[in-house]
């Protein structure tokens, strides 16, 4: 039986992750570092687009791979207009929202054109999975207490999403009957009220929710507005500065928990009240979707690279342990997520959706063979 080769490209803010698969099995994965003082050359992560496929082709040849023997590039989706869930084939619509950062700036935006790029060397399709902008939020949850500005559905749904039916699978129940609570702890966080498969709410360290290792989460309004007229920064300083110089960052000069964790355990008293802090309002953040989901929740779901400290997970436990059970998948699961999506699709058992852009209205057309 012939089995799909798919290349699967992951672009983050300093590295390209890229992984080689035979239907489902990963033979090869390669985390490519870009100089980052070559990367800050660029005003967009989008003009990055050749530097990084350059390194990707690179990657592939040195390791005796041939673009040309591949039958799907798959990539992680960038901030598109809000989206539901699925596998797209990028399209004009697509690069178009993303060449005009409609969402905002991301790693993930360069990624659809680095697919679009390396597919066109062999003629082979080219497909996002679960982008960052997808959202299955309930009106109710889009109204934020000042007309004009909506809250907005960004998380690690690419990870989430995946994490979410292997504890299901496991649980041995299907999603759709299954309500959980996933909170992606990573350089960035997001926290998902997830009912029945569908991410009904969420909060993010870009937007409202609990700060991050880099990300400031939500900020007293009326101070941020302050800062914002202080003449300090300019807009895109400030923007940087919350989001990549926020949270843990913006404390200790670190984005690493673990360096955060050693010198709290070695008496860094500041250190110490930082990492509660974030374990305080991760904490709260579920508990606020403990109500989104009015209490019936079948388990809290930690994952992101944070969930590999006991420490850290032992204390979200104490304060949210009695709303579910935890399950603690540690890590991330993005690069298997976008392969097993892509297969899903090349062998019909799901169909590809077409993004149309700001409507919204994204439909499913015809499987791709
Ligand atoms: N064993 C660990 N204990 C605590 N924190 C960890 C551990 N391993 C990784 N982290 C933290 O996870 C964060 C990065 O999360 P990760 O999901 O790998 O990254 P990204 O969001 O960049 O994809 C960093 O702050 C890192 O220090
Ligand atoms: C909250 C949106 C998703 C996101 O920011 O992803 P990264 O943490 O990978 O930047």
């Amino acid at each position: 039986m012939k089995k799909f080769k798919i290349l699967a490209i992951n672009p983050g803010s300093t590295s390209t992750k890229i992984s080689v698969f035979y239907d489902e099995m990963e033979v090869f994965s390669q985390n490519i570092l870009h100089d980052y003082e070559e990367l800050k050359k660029f005003e967009s992560v989008l003009q990055q687009k050749d530097l990084r496929c350059e390194a990707v082709e690179r990657c592939l040849k040195d390791n005796g791979y041939d673009i040309r023997d591949f039958d799907v590039v798959v990539a992680r989706g960038g901030i598109l207009h809000p989206v539901k869930a699925g596998t797209y084939d990028i399209n004009h619509a697509m690069l178009e929202d993303l060449r005009n950062a409609a969402g905002g700036e991301h790693p993930s935006n360069v990624a659809a054109f680095m697919a679009v790029k390396i597919a066109g060397i062999a003629d082979i399709p080219a497909f996002i999975v679960d982008p960052v902008s997808v959202d299955e939020m309930k009106p109710v949850a889009r109204v934020s207490g000042f007309k004009g500005i909506e809250r907005k559905s960004l998380s690690h749904a690419l990870n989430m999403r995946r994490v979410a039916f292997r504890v299901a699978e496991e649980l041995k129940r299907p999603l759709e009957e299954l309500n959980f609570i996933v909170a992606h702890l990573g350089g960035g966080i997001s926290i998902a009220a997830m009912e029945k498969g569908l991410l009904i709410d969420v909060e993010s360290a870009n937007c409202m929710g609990p700060f991050s290792p880099e990300r400031c989460g939500g900020l007293p309004i009326l101070d941020l507005v302050d800062l914002c007229y202080s003449g300090r920064y300019s807009r895109q300083e400030l923007k940087r500065k919350l989001i990549q110089e926020g949270g843990v960052y913006s404390y200790l000069g670190t984005k690493d928990v673990r360096e955060a964790i050693m010198r709290a355990e070695s008496g860094d008293e500041e250190a110490a009240l930082v990492l509660e802090a974030m374990v305080y309002q991760i904490s709260k953040v579920i508990g606020e979707m403990a109500s989104v989901l009015k209490g019936r929740v079948d388990r809290i779901i930690l994952t992101g690279g944070i969930a590999y400290s006991e420490l850290i997970c032992r204390k979200i436990e104490e304060r949210v342990g009695f709303i579910a059970k935890l399950e603690i998948v540690p890590g991330e699961e993005e690069m298997k997520a976008l392969a097993e999506a892509a297969l899903r699709v090349l062998t019909g058992r799901e169909n590809i959706m077409n993004y149309t852009g700001r409507e919204g209205i994204c439909s499913e057309v015809s499987v791709k063979s």
